[in-house]
């Protein structure tokens, strides 16, 4: 911390140097006022792009330092919001059904972003081993569900995964663990895809990433549109997979997307 103010703490990400003001309520344990990221330090935390969690070794999710007391507090808060919005619908919170409801959501939605308590590096806890393997590796229909950053509504379905490896593996959990700290975060398809080959490009250095990814989004499903049976497919292709046909042909085949 290095300055403190009536009610808005000013605080410094070591890492990045980023600094970013928390709003709330106080922390004993550290006698610091931590809770919530405000509207202005969203920006500073470039959290549209996900810029700041691209690289791995520089990987620091939001909520990966949070106290006991700070998970406490956010989800006292978001219990408070959440009452606010059965209000706004018009709904009774008092009534029996929706007594225990706002704390549901408010852990429930805790949970479909857990992303953010994570960082790559930590999920990958060094299980990349040299190997003399040339051969293409993929996983493949790996279940994924995300929410749509534009509606907070969900988006779900399967991506698959495949790499050339360069004298280096990769521990096969830890490629449906990547998918996993990056889907449980507010998410755009294109980003998540992108996010999900530069992590592993940046992990192992292989000759090529490729990812496939096909979901269905909820935005358009459940609302808006309502096209019921769309699917969205997008795919990030790095290295050879990019640059040789044949290599990303192979990859397609083998994970049935031709
Ligand atoms: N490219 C992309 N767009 C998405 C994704 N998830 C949701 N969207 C789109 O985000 C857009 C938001 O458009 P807006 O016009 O601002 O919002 P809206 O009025 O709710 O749009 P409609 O969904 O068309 O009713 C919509 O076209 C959604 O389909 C995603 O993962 N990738």
């Amino acid at each position: 911390m290095i300055s403190n103010c009536d009610c808005i703490n000013i605080t410094q990400d070591k890492k990045t140097n980023v600094f970013y003001n928390f709003n709330g309520i106080k922390n004993q344990e550290e006698n610091k006022e931590i809770l919530i990221l405000t509207e202005s330090n969203v920006d500073q935390y470039d959290l549209h792009n996900g810029n700041r969690r691209q690289n791995i070794s520089d990987d620091n999710a939001l909520r990966e330092n949070d106290t006991q007391t700070v998970h406490d507090n956010r989800l006292k808060t978001m219990t408070s919001f959440y009452k606010d919005i059965l209000i706004s619908i018009g709904e009774d919170p008092t009534r029996e059904g929706l007594l225990k409801t706002p704390k549901r959501a408010a852990e429930a939605m805790l949970f479909f972003t857990k992303g953010y308590e994570q960082c790559v590096s930590d999920v990958l806890n060094d299980a990349i081993f040299e190997e003399k393997c040339e051969n293409m590796v993929i996983v493949k229909d790996i279940d994924i569900y995300s929410l749509c950053e534009h509606h907070l509504v969900p988006f779900f379905g399967k991506v698959s995964v495949g790499y050339l490896p360069n004298a280096k593996v990769i521990g096969l959990s830890k490629i449906a663990r990547i998918v996993e700290v990056y889907s449980r975060r507010l998410q755009v398809q294109e980003r998540l895809t992108r996010q999900i080959a530069e992590a592993i490009q940046e992990a192992v250095q292989p000759r090529g990433v490729a990812v496939i990814i096909e979901c269905a989004h909820m935005c358009m499903v459940m609302r808006g549109a309502q096209k019921v049976n769309s699917r969205t497919t997008t795919s990030a292709m790095l290295g050879v997979f990019r640059d040789d046909h044949k290599s990303r042909e192979e990859f397609l085949s083998l994970a049935r997307f031709t």
